[in-house]
């Protein structure tokens, strides 16, 4: 069984179309990529299966069930990493993890968690007082902290430097071997590339493609994920316009 189906999502917002016709699949221990161009509708998308959003048409299936039919065992069934962390800034790292675990039935241990994601030099360090790459970490460890079957990181990595980004991909890769389902939404096509088990693009709120990195580049006969990316964003837009794609 899949672990997420998505069908004909739509969802506005008052008369902002954020996402017109979505459909893709998550199979169970995969790392999905999601992409797209600004404001396409990948978060829009994300806090949908997240329960964080109501959709207006379509459908959502979580391990087979709607998001709502699995009421507060959504969320810990789905960790949802944000696109940016707010917390007090006095807030310890020990402290808005041990807060977080409060919210769910069976979570991990803090201490564990934070060995996981490289913080437990920092557990006594104040929100406030950490650099970017340890605010990334300890948003991902807030997102598996319920003990997820999936996780939802949304641009994990914007910010970060080349060490960091690296580190945070080895990261990923862990977090998936210990059996959670991922779906990374990220501009980066070199992370999409290196993590990611199959894409799937998204444009003006419409699912464009959904591949394994080699077949779309294979597809469309470019040398690398990105000029693919870009070729097939070109083709669909050609498309929608009825026009031929331009060559890039
Ligand atoms: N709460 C909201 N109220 C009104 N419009 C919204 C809201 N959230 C998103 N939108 C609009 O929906 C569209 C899709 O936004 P969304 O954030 O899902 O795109 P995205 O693909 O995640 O973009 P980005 O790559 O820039 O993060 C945009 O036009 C955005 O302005």
């Amino acid at each position: 069984m899949a672990m997420i189906e998505v069908h004909h999502l739509r969802k506005t917002f008052g008369s902002t179309v954020a996402v017109a016709d979505v459909s893709f699949s998550v199979e169970e221990g995969e790392i999905l990529g999601v992409l797209g161009p600004n404001g396409a509708g990948k978060t829009t998308t994300v806090e949908c299966i997240t329960a964080a959003e109501p959709y207006n048409a379509g459908q959502i299936r979580i391990l087979g069930r709607a998001p709502r039919e699995h009421g507060r065992r959504l969320f810990g069934l789905v960790g949802y990493q944000l696109q940016t962390l707010a917390l007090p800034r006095t807030l310890r790292v020990h402290e808005a993890v041990t807060m977080f675990a409060s919210f769910y039935p069976e979570p991990r241990d803090g201490g564990e968690l934070l060995e996981v994601v490289g913080l437990t030099r920092q557990r006594k360090t104040a929100f406030g007082k950490l650099s970017g790459g340890q605010k990334q970490r300890l948003s991902i460890a807030l997102a598996l902290v319920g003990n997820p079957r999936v996780a939802v990181l949304d641009e994990l990595t914007t910010g970060l430097d080349p060490e960091g980004r690296r580190d945070t991909w080895g990261l990923i890769r862990e977090i998936r071997d210990s059996g959670v389902t991922i779906v990374l939404v990220t501009h980066f096509l070199d992370e999409a590339h290196k993590l990611a088990d199959r894409v799937t693009i998204i444009d003006h709120g419409h699912t464009v493609a959904t591949a394994a990195p080699a077949e779309l580049i294979a597809a469309t006969g470019a040398d690398n994920l990105e000029e693919a990316y870009l070729h097939t964003l070109d083709r669909h837009r050609a498309a929608v316009k009825g026009e031929e794609p331009s060559a890039r």
